[in-house]
């Protein structure tokens, strides 16, 4: 009898003991499943915290990087996505709210520009432009290059009204209502504008440029007809300006600009709000705002436009290095999930290897009782049955916990799958996003027009062989020998430039730069880096040149560029340019080198222009 009580005690123990390992093992993956569904928040968190940066969110992220290393404090975790849910939601909502206002800006803006007279093509451009616009909108990386794009519109809608009014003033002249009166019911408030020469045959130009405008209509990709018709007349060997636009005497474009100041000065300051400013931009950030508020001319907006693509520039880079940060930490952040993802299903094959151990043992357990029981002389008949329906009962609750731990696997497993594809993404994005830096980094680094480096590519370069020039000197204190080969640099500017937009307009004067760009780069060196300055002037740095030789180099471009066959009807035009150029000294900066080049360049002007000088 006493043994009858061991044996189902005996029973009951190991019976208390399944089911608590059952528990056991319910509770555990009750923590991994809710580990995942954490971990699911923490991925959306970090994902979206890609679309914009916001210190705060910085810091809470950095946090969950800290708690996910330690996987046994879901609590505080918890509260820590919670935070990081709430800041991407304002993140967004602001966000959105900067998407309305620029969105609006642009709206308003186009809607006062498709009022003004503009050819069919131009027009066609702007509303494809607006068309694209609010899909584009919707991507913050998107709106440096919708801006840009937009300002670029916004001047040919300049150029275009100036040659309207420099053609009212000129039917004012011959006593007919000015294009302003015509179109506004206004007189033109130009009366003591200059006449036009009468060389300029100002409507068969506007008549050239309206056929050059519906050329572009046929190819809606056609961005620069006039530049094309150039350029033919340049492979013929002679570099006509005829065909551009008309005389652009500044009294003339004035109330032509000011009609279009007022809808273009609220969406520079809406551009100016969106642009990020870093430290080293305020000041200029500043003075253009400033320039904007006090009400624009012709000559200020173009000046204005190329300030605030230098801000656009300049806000890539900065954005450069945050973007890349960002990456750093998406990409360690992707890592640990990773890690604990393998770290959990090691876990989960730890356990289901257990508790396969536990199942053989309680098995061969039981089937020890049973065989005992089985052999015991006393046993009668109700002893066995009871004994047999434990047994069963056992191995019934057994089989039911496997295939519960099958199906509760296979959905772990499927949760995992997801995390993983989830993470792929992830690191998808973060390879576009490398991608698009790249782009941006290059287009940063060129100067549209003439396509040479731009001044930051220059300041970039200059700085890093200002290092490697340093490295090859023999004596760190010694000035190099001025007969020996040495680095060197040129400050270049165009003569009288000006006058050049004066007289033919603003396209003609980007032509002029663009050809002299070019031939500049032909009659340099390969290992000369020339790049554009800013306006009309240019910078070379010419390592590895005696300065003699660098003069002498120098002064070939300057002829190259005396000879350009520029014409305009029949008048040849010559563009000249003047030169500074220095020998790097021990010591010395990067802008203290420009400084005396560029002293050298006012020298050259002084003495008469089309000069190179160079210190000795
Ligand atoms: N067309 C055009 N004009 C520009 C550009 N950048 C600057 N300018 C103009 O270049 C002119 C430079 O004029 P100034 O600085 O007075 O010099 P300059 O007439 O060349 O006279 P010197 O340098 O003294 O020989 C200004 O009228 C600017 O508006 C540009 O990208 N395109």
């Amino acid at each position: 009898m006493v043994s009858r009580v061991d044996d189902s005690e005996e029973a009951l123990r190991w019976k208390r003991k399944f089911l608590d390992a059952l528990e056991d093992q319910e509770r555990r993956e009750a923590q991994l499943d809710h580990r995942i569904r954490l971990l699911r928040r923490g991925l959306l968190g970090v994902s979206l915290a890609g679309d914009g940066q916001d210190p705060v969110l910085d810091k809470q992220l950095e946090e969950l990087r800290k708690n996910l290393r330690k996987d046994d404090r879901e609590t505080g975790l918890e509260r820590l996505l919670e935070k990081i849910e709430a800041s991407v939601l304002r993140l967004d909502n602001e966000k959105q709210d900067s998407y309305l206002a620029l969105k609006h800006a642009f709206d308003e803006s186009i809607k006062e520009i498709q009022h003004l007279p503009m050819p069919g093509a131009l027009q066609r451009r702007i509303r494809k432009f607006h068309r694209q616009m609010s899909a584009r909108l919707g991507d913050a990386q998107l709106h440096q290059s919708l801006i840009t794009q937009f300002m670029s519109l916004l001047t040919e809608v300049s150029q275009h009204l100036l040659a309207k009014e420099a053609e009212a003033t000129a039917d004012h002249a011959a006593n007919r209502p000015g294009l302003f009166g015509r179109l506004f019911g206004t007189e033109s408030t130009t009366p003591d504008a200059s006449p036009v020469s009468p060389t300029f045959n100002t409507s068969a130009n506007y008549a050239e440029a309206e056929a050059a405008s519906a050329q572009a209509m046929a190819d809606p990709e056609e961005e620069t007809v006039v530049d094309d018709h150039v350029e033919v007349i340049v492979e013929e060997e002679a570099v006509s300006l005829e065909g551009e636009i008309v005389r652009d005497a500044s009294g003339l474009s004035e109330p032509g600009f000011s009609y279009i100041a007022g809808h273009v000065e609220p969406l520079l300051l809406r551009i100016l709000e969106c642009i990020h400013v870093s430290e080293a931009s305020f000041t200029l950030a500043d003075s253009v705002r400033n320039t904007v508020v006090k009400g624009l001319n012709w000559y200020d907006f173009v000046a204005v436009l190329e300030q605030i693509l230098q801000l656009l520039r300049q806000s890539t880079l900065d954005q450069r290095g945050e973007y890349e940060r960002f990456i750093g930490e998406v990409t360690e952040s992707l890592v640990q999930v990773q890690q604990f993802v393998t770290q959990a299903q090691h876990h989960n094959e730890a356990v289901r290897d257990s508790e396969q151990a536990l199942t053989d043992k309680v098995s061969q357990d039981v089937k020890h009782i049973a065989e005992t029981f089985a052999n015991e002389e006393l046993d009668i008949q109700t002893i066995r049955a009871t004994v047999q329906a434990q047994i069963h009962s056992i191995l019934s609750s057994m089989e039911g916990f496997r295939s519960q731990r099958q199906q509760q696997d296979e959905s772990m497993g499927q949760d995992m799958e997801e995390l993983l594809e989830r993470i792929a993404v992830l690191e998808d994005e973060s390879r576009q996003l490398r991608e698009h830096l790249a782009r941006q980094e290059e287009l940063a680094s060129t100067d549209p027009l003439t396509e040479l480096p731009n001044r930051e590519s220059y300041r970039y370069r200059i700085e890093s062989v200002i290092m490697q020039w340093q490295g090859t000197l023999h004596d760190e204190h010694a000035e190099p020998d001025p007969a020996d080969p040495t680095l060197c640099l040129a400050v270049i500017d165009v003569d009288h430039f000006k006058r050049i937009n004066d007289n033919w307009g603003h396209l003609a004067g980007d032509k002029v730069l663009k050809i002299v760009a070019r031939e500049m780069r032909t009659a340099l060196k390969d290992s000369d880096f020339l790049a554009r300055y800013g306006g009309e002037e240019f910078v070379v740095i010419l390592p590895d040149s005696r300065p003699a030789d660098a003069e002498g180099r120098l002064n070939k471009l300057r002829q190259a560029i005396e000879s350009i066959p520029f014409h305009f009807k029949e008048e040849r035009i010559v563009v000249t340019v003047s030169c500074g150029v220095v020998a790097m000294k021990v010591g010395e900066s990067a802008d203290r080198l420009f400084e005396r080049a560029d002293k050298m360049l006012y020298q050259a002007k002084q003495e008469g222009r089309n000069l190179v000088i160079r210190q000795r």
